[in-house]
């Protein structure tokens, strides 16, 4: 199985600027385009912060750094971008019609047998890819990285069946030897398998503060020092089969009709979003962060995540 060399990331924003520093550190050439040259000069800030922070942590060696953003280069041409690349990410906005657009350009733009991996936290693949030739579409997958792409392990790959195996096992191994822990989805399903989840969990937490059933600060605390604290070792068929599956029956059977069922985004949400208070990069969510201190806190939770890294190196 030949691996990939030259790779190229679309999109420098919030997932893009990760996914091209994690693989930077695991020694690839990485081509991060954005159109916009702000977001180029930020995502190579941030991806220098997060080196010095990982560096400060003993996850990889100070020395190291200048080769590491030495292996990441910006273009703002899409066709420099992405020539000679054999593997090609977009992370660019949650948009159908602009990851259509782009897949469309990159079709016209790239070597029959590029992969094409969309990071599309929602979005069916076959909805970004229908107007593509066959041959072209049979190279396509979906590859969800969660944020921060540098740091947490999960990356779900799903091609529904589209690609050959041999594709498939490359990517995998690509992500794998990028220290990523990768699973793989078998359906065409919108969220794949960890967003599902992760929504399905937010709707009852939205739901809660809407009913005031507890404050923010102990929702949250909640959920930190007990279901998710035993997901970070262990997984939920695993707890169910520890626990005993009559028991989780029996509490489903009661909890379940008690539990929000919404279908839309918490009205909660839009409030918040109507009062422009949408979380670190306004200053307020649901919780108040003040001025000027969004790098900060955003080094606080990469330090603790880097700390969550290090406890399960181990499993
Ligand atoms: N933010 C998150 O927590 C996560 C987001 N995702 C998914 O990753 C994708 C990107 O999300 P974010 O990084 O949060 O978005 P973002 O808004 O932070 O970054 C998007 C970047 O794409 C650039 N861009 C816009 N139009 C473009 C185009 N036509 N071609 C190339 N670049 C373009 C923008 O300049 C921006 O730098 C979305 O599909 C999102 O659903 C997946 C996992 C987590
Ligand atoms: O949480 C993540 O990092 C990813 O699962 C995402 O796709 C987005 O954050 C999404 O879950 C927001 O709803």
């Amino acid at each position: 199985m030949t691996s990939i060399g030259t790779i190229t990331v679309i999109g420098a924003g919030t997932m893009g600027h990760g996914i091209a520093e994690t693989f930077a550190i695991h020694g690839h050439e990485v081509r991060l385009y954005d159109p916009f040259p702000d977001m180029r000069g930020k995502a190579r800030a941030a991806i220098e912060a997060e080196l010095g922070l990982l560096a400060e942590t003993g996850r990889i060696d100070a020395a190291d750094i200048p080769a590491i953003l030495g292996r990441i280069t910006c273009p703002g041409d899409l066709a420099a971008a992405v020539a000679e690349a054999e593997f090609i990410i977009e992370a660019i906005p949650e948009d159908i019609a602009l990851k259509r657009a782009l897949f469309a350009d990159l079709d016209r733009l790239c070597t029959p047998g590029t992969i094409l991996a969309s990071n599309t936290s929602s979005l069916g693949l076959d909805d970004m890819i229908a107007e593509l030739p066959e041959g072209r579409r049979a190279c396509c997958m979906v590859c969800h990285w969660y944020n921060p792409a540098h740091l947490v392990p999960l990356v779900e790959l799903s091609d529904f069946g589209n690609m050959a195996e041999t594709d498939l096992a490359r990517v995998e191994a690509l992500l794998r030897g990028a220290g990523k822990k990768t699973i793989r989805v078998l359906k065409d399903i919108p969220g794949l398998i960890a967003n599902r989840i992760q929504q399905g969990i937010a709707r009852e937490v939205f739901a809660l503060i809407e009913a005031g059933a507890a404050s923010a600060e102990d929702i949250d605390a909640a959920l930190k020092y007990g279901p998710a604290f035993r997901y970070a070792t262990t997984g939920q068929l695993e707890i169910a089969d520890f626990g005993g599956i009559d028991i989780w029956c029996a509490v489903g059977d009661n909890l379940l009709p008690e539990i929000s069922a919404a279908q839309a985004a918490s009205d909660l949400l839009r409030r918040k979003i109507a009062e422009n208070k949408l979380g670190l990069k306004t200053g307020e969510g649901f919780f108040s962060y003040g001025e000027g201190r969004s790098a900060e806190i955003t080094r606080d939770f990469h330090r603790r995540l880097i700390r969550q890294l290090a406890a399960i190196d181990d499993n």
